[in-house]
């Protein structure tokens, strides 16, 4: 079931839309969620995870809308949301504030529990669990916000960013995850980085200035590029032009 945007825009100030009018169908698979600084796609994120609501138009999966309150509850079990900012909880261990946030979405508590462990070996922080999440690097708590958006299985998963800060190890890791969720799980995740994108990702939505510039298989994005562009600079071509606006 896939998310669906209708005719959405949304604004942090009356009059002075971040996104206008924009209809989008979530491909299921891997997208990823391309677009330069301030172009909107955290605020997308936000509105697709429901932290958000539209000025107008909608988000809808199935039956659930998340402009409706009684909704939300059962659009976040099936939606997690890694936020570009994760927070340690104060007073809490990576395998507790884990678990916490699967109890949080609908899980028991002895659920999420076990749930917690295998949600932090997908992302190599077993061996942290007992550590304070206020003691974490940078990465670690990036790495434990993954961890918090897979603990409840959710089928649609939305990262902010996630491989940002991560080394490339841990880049590494990430990408395996994707890989290894990608037939039960429909994932979208922001990004700069457009190297490697075609071994990630099923396809792509470039936003500018809270429009969309693109969205389409990966194939047909990086097929844009003038032939003479070799491989691994396909992508970065393509989004310089339409970014300018000049395909
Ligand atoms: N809480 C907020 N209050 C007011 N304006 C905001 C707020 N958050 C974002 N904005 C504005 O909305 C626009 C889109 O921001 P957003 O964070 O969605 O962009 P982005 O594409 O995720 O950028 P980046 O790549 O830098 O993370 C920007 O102009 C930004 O200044």
């Amino acid at each position: 079931m896939p998310i669906h945007v209708s005719r959405c825009s949304f604004g942090y100030r009356r009059r002075e839309f971040v996104l206008e009018d924009l209809t989008l169908r979530l491909p299921s698979g891997c997208s990823v969620l391309l677009g330069p600084n301030g172009a909107g796609k955290s605020t997308l994120l936000a509105l697709l995870a429901s932290a958000l609501r539209p000025s107008a138009g909608s988000v809808t999966l199935g039956d659930l809308d998340t402009r409706r309150r009684r909704d939300v509850q059962d659009y976040r079990r099936i939606v997690g949301w890694l936020p570009q900012q994760v927070r340690p909880v104060p007073g809490l261990r990576v395998r507790e504030q884990t678990s916490y946030a699967g109890w949080l979405k609908g899980l028991s508590r002895q659920e999420a529990w076990e749930r917690s462990r295998n949600a932090l070996q997908q992302v190599g922080l077993e061996e942290l669990a007992d550590r304070p999440t206020a003691h974490l690097s940078g990465g670690q708590l990036r790495r434990l916000g993954i961890a918090q958006t897979l603990v409840h299985s959710a089928q649609v998963v939305l990262m902010d960013e996630p491989t940002a800060g991560l080394d490339p190890a841990q880049r590494r890791v990430f990408r395996c995850l994707l890989d290894s969720l990608r037939d039960q799980t429909t994932f979208v995740v922001s990004t700069h980085q457009t190297e490697d994108l075609a071994e990630s990702y099923d396809s792509v939505i470039l936003l500018d200035r809270g429009r969309i510039r693109f969205q389409g298989p990966i194939r047909s994005f990086l097929d844009l590029a003038p032939r003479q562009v070799a491989q691994e600079r396909r992508a970065e071509a393509v989004y310089a032009d339409l970014v300018a606006g000049e395909v």
